[in-house]
Order: C-alpha cells, then sequence, then structure tokens
C-alpha cells in the first residue's frame, strides 16, 4: 500500500485543492465550502466549516464514499457534525474537478481501502421500519435522512414497513439471514426486541445470533441509540446510520427472562412498579414524544406509590462507588469485537442454559441469593445505561459484563428526596442518593404480591407473575463505532 500521506490536486471552480490522507483525517486545503454549489447533490445540504485559509479536516470515521462520477469529477461522501449547539452529523457531497484521472482513481482507491479496513465497504441491510413507533416520523427520517446516506456510501437494502404487532419477530424468524451484513430497525426499542428474539427462537440460532443488528432511533424511547451514542446524539439519525456503516460488530449481552413456561430475551429494561408504569401506562401520552416517560414519571414520585414484592437477588456489588471504579476501569480496557470472542451459543451448546434454573427452579443458597419481602416504587433490572434522553436509569451498565444491573427505589423514599432523585436519573447520579439501591447482580427473582399492575420487559407487557432474570455474555452484536456504550459514569 501507498504511504501516507496520500495527496491529490483537483480543482474547485477557479480553486487549486489540494485533499491530503493521512490515515487519520482527510484535509482540503485551499477548497471554499462556503460557495453553495460545492454542496450541491447534498441531502441535506451540507454546513459550511471553512476557515479563513481555506483549509478544513475531516476525520476518517466521517468519510463515507470517494466516486468518481460524469467522467471528471471527484464527489467525496461525508457525514460530520453540522456547526451549531447540536452538532449532529449532516451528509454532504463535496464536489471537485479531476485534473489528473489516474492520479484520482489511485487516491481513491487508497483512500477507501484505508477508510474500510476492518470493516465491509457497501453493506447490504435488511431494513424494518415502524410506520406507527414514537410520534409516527420513523418513514419521513428514513427517507429524508438514513436513506440518502446509505445511498452515498453504497449500501444496498431490503425495505419492510411493520404491519402489525409481532410482524418484525416474524420477519427475524423467517429471515434469509446469509443475504444481509445486518438488520436495521427504523423503530423504538419494541421492535428490536422483536427482531432479537425472533432471532434467538430460529432452530438455527446458533447462527443467527451472530447477525448484527443496528437502530436507527423512531420510537419514544430509543434506548439502544442513546445508550450507543450518548445524550447528545441517541436522536440524531444520521450519527446512527453512520455508526452502522463505519460499526464493527460489538458483542451485546441478553438478559433471559423466565416467567411461568415462557423465556424472553431482553436488551433493555426489566422493571416493575413506577418505571413499568410509566412504559406501558403512558400510551395515551405518546403524541408528547419522548417527554411522556418524564412528564409521567414525576407525577408517579410525588404520589408514592408503593408495590408489594418480594425480590431475591445474587449481588456481586453493591457499592455505588466501588461500581464507578469498576466501571472506569473496564471502560480503559482495549475493545474486544464480537468476531474475538466466543458466547455461550455455539454447536457444542446449541441452547442457552440458565445457570440460575429459571423462575420455576428453587433458589440454592449455595448460589448466594438474598431474599428481601417489602414494598417498592420501583424495582429495575436493566442492561443499558440509558432508557431515554434524559433517563439514565444505569449508568453503570455495560454491554458484555455477564451481570444485570438493578435499581431498586424502596418506600418510603419521600416527595423531596423522589424529586432529587428524577434530576439524578437525567445524568445517573441517582445512583449515589442514600435512598436509592443499586447494584450488579448474577441474577435476580421478583414475586409481586399485589393485585394487578404493569411489568415491561423491553417495553412489552408481560403477564403480572413472577419472572427471574439472568444475563449471558455476548449473545447478540450490535453494529458499534467505539466498541462499547457512550460514557455514562464521570472518571
Ligand atoms: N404497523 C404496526 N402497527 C401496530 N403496531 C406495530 C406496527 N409495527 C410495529 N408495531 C409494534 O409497535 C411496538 C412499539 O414499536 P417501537 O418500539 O418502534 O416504538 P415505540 O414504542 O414508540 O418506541 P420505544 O420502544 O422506544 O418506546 C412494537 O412492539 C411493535 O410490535
Amino acid at each position: 500500500m501507498a504511504s501516507f500521506p496520500f495527496i491529490l490536486q483537483v480543482q474547485q471552480g477557479q480553486h487549486q485543492v489540494e485533499l491530503s490522507y493521512n490515515g487519520q483525517h482527510l484535509e482540503f486545503d485551499g477548497a471554499d465550502f462556503d460557495e453553495p454549489k460545492q454542496s450541491s447533490g447534498c441531502l441535506p445540504c451540507g454546513p459550511s466549516s471553512a476557515t479563513a485559509a481555506g483549509r478544513r479536516t475531516i476525520k476518517t470515521v466521517e468519510i463515507l464514499n470517494v466516486t468518481i462520477e460524469d467522467g471528471n469529477s471527484l464527489v467525496v461522501a461525508v457525514a460530520s457534525p453540522k456547526n451549531g449547539p447540536t452538532k449532529e452529523s449532516v451528509l454532504e457531497r463535496l464536489l471537485f474537478q479531476v485534473k489528473d484521472m489516474p492520479n484520482a482513481v489511485q487516491w481513491q482507491t487508497n483512500v477507501l481501502a484505508h477508510v474500510y479496513k476492518d470493516i465491509k465497504r457497501g453493506r447490504h441491510f435488511k431494513v424494518l421500519i415502524n410506520p406507527f413507533g414514537g410520534q409516527g416520523h420513523a418513514k419521513r427520517l428514513w427517507e429524508n435522512t438514513a436513506e440518502p446516506v446509505f445511498k452515498a456510501a453504497g449500501c444496498t437494502y431490503d425495505l419492510t414497513y411493520t404491519t402489525h404487532r409481532y410482524h418484525a419477530k416474524e420477519i427475524a424468524k423467517d429471515l434469509n439471514i446469509r443475504l444481509y451484513d445486518a438488520v436495521l430497525c427504523v423503530s423504538g426499542d419494541g421492535v428490536l426486541h422483536e427482531v432479537i428474539n425472533g432471532l434467538m427462537e430460529r432452530p438455527d440460532a446458533v447462527i443467527a445470533h451472530k447477525l448484527p443488528v443496528g437502530p436507527i432511533p423512531g420510537g419514544s424511547g430509543n434506548a439502544l441509540s442513546f445508550s450507543l451514542l450518548g445524550e447528545d446524539h441517541g436522536n440524531h439519525v444520521t450519527n446512527a446510520v453512520l455508526g452502522i456503516i463505519k460499526g464493527r460488530a460489538m458483542p451485546v449481552d441478553l438478559c433471559s427472562v423466565t416467567q411461568g413456561k415462557e423465556r424472553y430475551f431482553s436488551f433493555v429494561l426489566q422493571s416493575f412498579g413506577l418505571v413499568a408504569d410509566v412504559d406501558l401506562g403512558t400510551e395515551d401520552m405518546r403524541w408528547m414524544g419522548e417527554a411522556r416517560f418524564t412528564v409521567s414519571a414525576l407525577g408517579k414520585l410525588l404520589s408514592q406509590k408503593t408495590y408489594p414484592c418480594e425480590i431475591s437477588y445474587i449481588p456481586v456489588e453493591t457499592n455505588a462507588d466501588k461500581l464507578r471504579s469498576a466501571y472506569n476501569h473496564h471502560y480503559n480496557q482495549p475493545v474486544v469485537w464480537a468476531d474475538q470472542t466466543h458466547d455461550e451459543l455455539d454447536q457444542a451448546h446449541p441452547t442457552i442454559v440458565d445457570q440460575f434454573g429459571g423462575i420455576n427452579a428453587p433458589l440454592q443458597s449455595s448460589d448466594g441469593w438474598v431474599t428481601e419481602n417489602d414494598e417498592v416504587i420501583t424495582a429495575v433490572g436493566g442492561k443499558l445505561p440509558w432508557a431515554s434522553k434524559g433517563m439514565m436509569l444505569n449508568p453503570a451498565s455495560s454491554p458484555n459484563d455477564g451481570l444485570v444491573d438493578l435499581l431498586i427505589f424502596p418506600k418510603g423514599t419521600g416527595r423531596i428526596n423522589g424529586m432529587q432523585i428524577m434530576i439524578g436519573t437525567d445524568t445517573g447520579e441517582h445512583i449515589y442518593h442514600e435512598k436509592v439501591r443499586y447494584m450488579k447482580v448474577k441474577a435476580f427473582r421478583l414475586s409481586p404480591k399485589g393485585p394487578s399492575g404493569y411489568i415491561s420487559i423491553d417495553g412489552e407487557h408481560t403477564p403480572w407473575a413472577p419472572y427471574q432474570v439472568e444475563a449471558h455474555r455476548g449473545l447478540i452484536s450490535v453494529l458499534s463505532v467505539d466498541g462499547r456504550y457512550a460514557r455514562s459514569m464521570r472518571e
């Protein structure tokens, strides 16, 4: 391979421009990005970030494609942060006139080989769109924002609009997985939950569970998207698409949830009490978008309603400061990708066996179970830091530590403490509040004692009956550029 920097002289109208790629950045020297013609064909129109000297720098991860078009145009397609407070990425097509075609073709080949060094270029996706997710904007988000970015990157796809509940699950169960590099859901977490459960229920789950998934935020909560992209970018469609095009398969744990004779796989939250009420009891507030969760949670915290239950768990760490140290230690370790690790499901172990026996097995004292009979405001197990925008319930969550985060707001919290805790969930600081219990557990079992109420598994309404949860390491993979979730705990 040629050595860095790869340099190409091109023309941009009257300007002579030098394109220089050094393996980390692409630098444009002499370009004038202020003229609208330079972003012709961009969807949406690209921002200007030219400096006085006509220099501009684009990171490798932001480069989608380099194409030669109309015989003598070199087009560099990028998705980079726009100027302004949100720093949301936007698609731009930067257009130059080629002066020396053989050199331009060589430059294109060298740059693309490096930009897509560890990742397949021109991936083919199965795309599922829930036209009714969130506030019903998923179709528009796909057509106006996501699709142009995939096209610019040379990706292709088969598209299906979900027409009914469980449609995504049916599709995942029947999908010819060999055709696709990933399944993408333009939806909330509910459709992703269906896809994951569809893949896990297949007779060939041993192979199917390896098909990566990718969220494109089109629901109300978008917990996976926020966890991947962070508080500021979780709702940004172009950022999500960039992560899908340039990401690698990151191993992500699934929780096995057993209830009666059923088993579900959960990747977001298993909630009881207030959080389940907020999740499932606010359908009539869907018009509010993600604000429905905050508004409803506030009302319910003020009411101080409690829910009797028995909770058993196998604790691993119950101290919030120690959880933060462990989080930071782990966060600084090198990333491990799905193709560099083994999970529990392989030809030698073709089914997932719950180490702690599931809901119908007696609790073994040798496993270290602790049991509490009490009333709680809410008890939530989970595997993702963010539950929605401004609601970081499980800040110590890790994609693949093989453990479940368990959060309990006990009875008697009081309104003032309740308000402080609620404010704390914005940044995850609630876990340090004296009235909050937050821990890592190997498994937990929750038996509701009240007459009726909500239990939510990833936003799905499940029966009012005892359930048991344990995590299984790296059972699915999610496309990610960073190989870890966005930072959710302070250093
Ligand atoms: N065409 C459809 N008609 C009715 N329901 C649908 C349709 N397509 C999907 N669904 C159901 O909608 C549910 C919620 O979908 P989704 O997760 O996309 O949105 P959401 O609930 O707004 O988002 P979030 O889970 O982030 O809160 C899914 O469980 C799915 O079964």
